[in-house]
């Protein structure tokens, strides 16, 4: 197979035609379980602001970052330090650290009892502005490219409004340190992993080190061209299209060379379902050659949290 064929197609969100772009969205999604995307409409500002202040957020010193790590929502909300997360069945912690920012809700929610609030950073004034407002556009960015994936998977434009509603989607802001002259001891910057929630939406993949895993057992690289995002398919979506979509195992590895003395930071939008939705499997994803795996529906809730455990970043 040539290069070229292997290579992931660059697709516009800017498409004016709906059901092609599902389509081109949802054909990278089955062969690789991501899909490299451009005119995301993200603007180009506020995500300047935001890796500058992701930048000072973790050059400050360790106890002002654990200040902001907390008992009993630890992996939720706020600071998770490095060295905390452990991809599952995997022997080594992950070479991260990172920040989280969910969802603010009003006041009267019910849904509060499943969503912890906030933890901003203290006096850094503008975070919660500036990370309130990417959140807000990602969940539209992330809201698009799910209607256009449920005309591909034959469903109405709108399927997926409902489903998502004040979903418990998290913004991660993430840095993996310079590794140069450090023994690693066999640990990477990710381990291979799948996301667990609907779709994932990924800035500052272009930065390399993000690697698939193709069915023939090689690691693809995965770099969407510069201020573009990388889309995945979660776990949550693959259950849900009984694995018409696929969530595709893959890794940031250790660079090599000069650019082992750089810090590397992306920002991972975890785009999940409301807590109360059931994940019962799409019927039009029910073949005789595609039996429902998942005949027992799970609430959105219930599943993560079986999956926040696996990873370290919840107590049973
Ligand atoms: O940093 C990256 O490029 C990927 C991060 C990732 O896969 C994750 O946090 O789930
Ligand atoms: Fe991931």
């Amino acid at each position: 197979m040539t290069l070229s064929m292997t290579q992931m197609p660059i697709i516009s969100l800017a498409s004016d035609d709906p059901a092609a772009l599902g389509q081109a969205l949802g054909d990278s999604f089955k062969q690789y379980g991501f899909a490299t995307v451009t005119n995301h409409g993200l603007d180009a500002g506020l995500v300047k602001r935001a890796w500058e202040l992701t930048a000072q957020l973790f050059a400050r010193e360790e106890a002002y970052k654990r200040r902001g790590y907390k008992e009993g929502i630890a992996g939720a909300r706020g600071y998770t330090p490095f060295k905390t997360e452990i991809a599952k069945g995997a022997a080594h912690r992950d070479l991260k650290e990172f920040w989280h920012i969910g969802r603010t809700l009003p006041t009267n929610s019910p849904l509060r009892a499943s969503m912890p609030d906030n933890i901003w950073p203290e006096d850094m004034p503008e975070f919660e502005q500036v990370f309130t407002q990417l959140y807000a556009d990602m969940d539209r960015v992330g809201a698009k490219i799910l209607s256009s994936i449920a005309l591909y998977l034959g469903l109405e434009a709108h399927w997926f409004d409902p489903a998502i509603e004040d979903g418990n989607s998290v913004l991660r802001l993430l840095h993996y340190p310079p590794i140069e002259g450090e023994d690693t001891g066999g640990a990477i910057r990710a381990g291979a992993h799948e996301d667990i929630n609907l779709i994932t939406l990924l800035l500052g993949a272009e930065e390399a080190g993000l690697e698939i895993l193709r069915p023939d057992g090689s690691w693809q690289s995965v770099s969407p061209p510069e201020g573009g995002l990388a889309v995945n398919v979660g776990d949550m979506l693959q259950r849900l299209t009984n694995h018409v979509l696929p969530s595709t195992t893959h890794r940031v590895v250790n660079p090599a060379g000069d650019r082992a003395q750089h810090s590397r930071y992306s920002m991972p939008y975890f785009l999940h379902l409301r807590s109360d939705f059931p994940i019962a499997t799409l019927p039009g994803c029910i073949s005789a050659d595609n039996p429902n795996r998942y005949p027992q529906p799970i609430l959105a809730d219930d599943y993560l949290r079986e999956r926040l455990i696996e990873i370290g970043l919840l107590k049973a």
